[in-house]
């Protein structure tokens, strides 16, 4: 059952083949055969789930039910929960209990879905490996002694190992697509606007965006369609009507244009991801894709305007981590000063303290425009990059990381190194295009991710090239060994 689609899921669900509160069961089962290894959750919520499998289970009986309706999933621990911790993998939100529910996850619950637990992330989604969370690394189920990406690590780790039917993501630099890659699942970061943000713990408000995890582009199209939707609550919304995002699914590839651009198949290009994303290019040729050489030529700007603007927005945002209302505490301040110091200095762990260091001064009187502001200007380019090759071709096609998942503790003394591997994901959260990421095949028997990026709301066409993609190979029916029912 574990193995099945979130549609084939569903139909088993509105045919009483199999009832939510069972369904619930063997995932809650799984987690807790499983999860000892992977720590791929914060929280499990098991009673929660069974009275939300429950009510599923009603309104799958009175026809009420919706086509997610008694699905177990998972949310990233970034979306407040109301009654549930919310960490955001932060020793500093350790304490705290959501008082309300995120947009996303409430329109998840109200389309049905049932929520098994809270998965692990990096600390304030600040990171490419999950290993800066404070609930310790996840580990990625293809290979328990390699990382299996960040920040999203621990939803990827999840649906990889089929712990939970689906989950969600949030992708400020890469963090839904890069894990999606290396754990061989599929992943959509949306045009920046289409989800609302509201109850997301905000990182870098401007680039953060939510976004589906699963086994596959159709049933990432069916979790879009409950998650997507405008909110005045979020200034950032954008207001336009919802597609149906299922219903390209099947349109066949004859003449789609795809660009590979030249810089993103250059030096830092492991051998062996450059072979398994060649042979999908191929394979997309042989579905009717013509394709073509472009250029992205700001691309090698990308990363260190990225960390100037990430940075500066987080300093803002994590200032109201305080020790005041909510969070975390020291023990004894003499003094207001002495509560802010210590509680921030006890609360945040190193990557997140580098990142408001770093912010703070790039948002210092004097050193503004010389950093903030020039990477506004590089960000305004990177744009304009895409606008120009979208000029040229429909989507833009390239690997999502430029090497394997690499092994715990590899990178963790060495951050250039390893923001660099979010080298090909960045751009889009800069320029506020959609990307998805999908399984390619494998290198040394680790997945590797294929990434494609589109036109702003271009999320219909993108799930249709990749369902096309995945109707013709089987790399996203794959799973690690050893996850077998026992
Ligand atoms: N949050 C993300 O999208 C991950 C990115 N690696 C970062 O640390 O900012």
């Amino acid at each position: 059952m574990h193995e099945k689609s979130l549609a084939e899921l569903s139909s088993a669900l509105h045919s009483k083949a199999i009832s939510s509160v069972e369904l619930t069961e063997l995932y809650l089962k799984r987690v807790e055969q499983h999860d000892g290894t992977l720590n791929s959750f914060i929280t499990v919520t098991p009673e929660l789930a069974l009275e939300q499998a429950r009510a599923a289970d009603a309104r799958l009986a009175d026809g009420t039910a919706g086509p997610l309706t008694g699905i177990p999933i998972a949310h990233k621990d970034l979306f407040c929960t109301r009654g549930v911790r919310t960490s955001c993998g932060s020793k500093m939100l350790d304490n705290f209990i959501a008082p309300y529910e995120s947009a996303i996850t409430q329109r998840l619950l109200d389309a049905g879905t049932v929520m098994l637990g809270k998965t692990n992330m990096d600390e304030f989604a600040m990171g490419s490996s999950n290993e800066s969370s404070f609930y310790g690394p996840v580990r990625n189920p293809w290979d328990t002694r390699r990382i299996p990406g960040g920040s999203s690590g621990g939803s990827a780790a999840a649906v990889a190992a089929r712990l939970c039917a689906a989950a969600t993501g949030t992708d400020t630099g890469g963090s839904i697509r890069q894990p999606a890659g290396f754990t061989g699942i599929t992943g959509l970061k949306p045009t920046y606007g289409r989800l609302s943000r509201w109850g997301m713990i905000a990182y870098a408000s401007s680039l953060d965006q939510g976004g589906p995890m699963a086994r596959s582009a159709e049933d990432c199209a069916m979790l879009m369609q409950a998650m997507a939707g405008f909110d005045e609550r979020d200034s950032t919304s954008v207001d336009q009507p919802v597609p149906d995002y299922s219903a390209e699914l099947n349109k066949p590839l004859a003449g789609l244009r795809v660009g590979l651009p030249r810089e993103y198949f250059a030096e830092g290009l492991d051998a062996s991801i450059a072979d398994v994303i060649g042979a999908a290019i191929t394979q997309l040729q042989a579905l009717g894709a013509e394709v073509k050489d472009i250029s992205l030529p700001n691309a090698e700007l990308a990363i260190p305007a990225y960390y100037v603007i990430a940075s500066a927005e987080a300093s803002s945002n994590l200032s109201r981590f305080d020790g005041v209302r909510f969070g975390y505490r020291c023990e004894n301040p003499t003094d207001l000063n002495d509560l802010y110091l210590r509680s921030r200095a006890e609360g945040f762990g190193d990557e997140v303290k580098r990142r408001i260091m770093v912010g703070t001064y790039a948002l210092s009187a004097g050193y503004y425009d010389a950093y903030y502001l020039q990477a506004q200007k590089i960000r305004r380019m990177i744009k304009n990059d895409f606008m120009a090759a979208f000029d040229e071709v429909d989507v833009i096609l390239s690997p999502t990381s430029p090497a394997p998942a690499f092994a715990l503790g590899e990178k963790i003394d060495d951050p250039v190194n390893l923001y660099l591997t979010d080298i090909y994901t960045i751009t889009a959260n800069l320029a506020g295009i959609p990307g998805i990421a999908l399984p390619a095949g494998f290198a040394s028997g680790l997945p590797v991710g294929m990434q494609l990026l589109g036109r702003y709301f271009s999320e219909p066409q993108l799930l249709n090239i990749a369902h096309q993609y995945q109707q013709a190979t089987d790399w996203h029916t794959r799973t690690p060994a050893g996850l077998e029912e026992h």
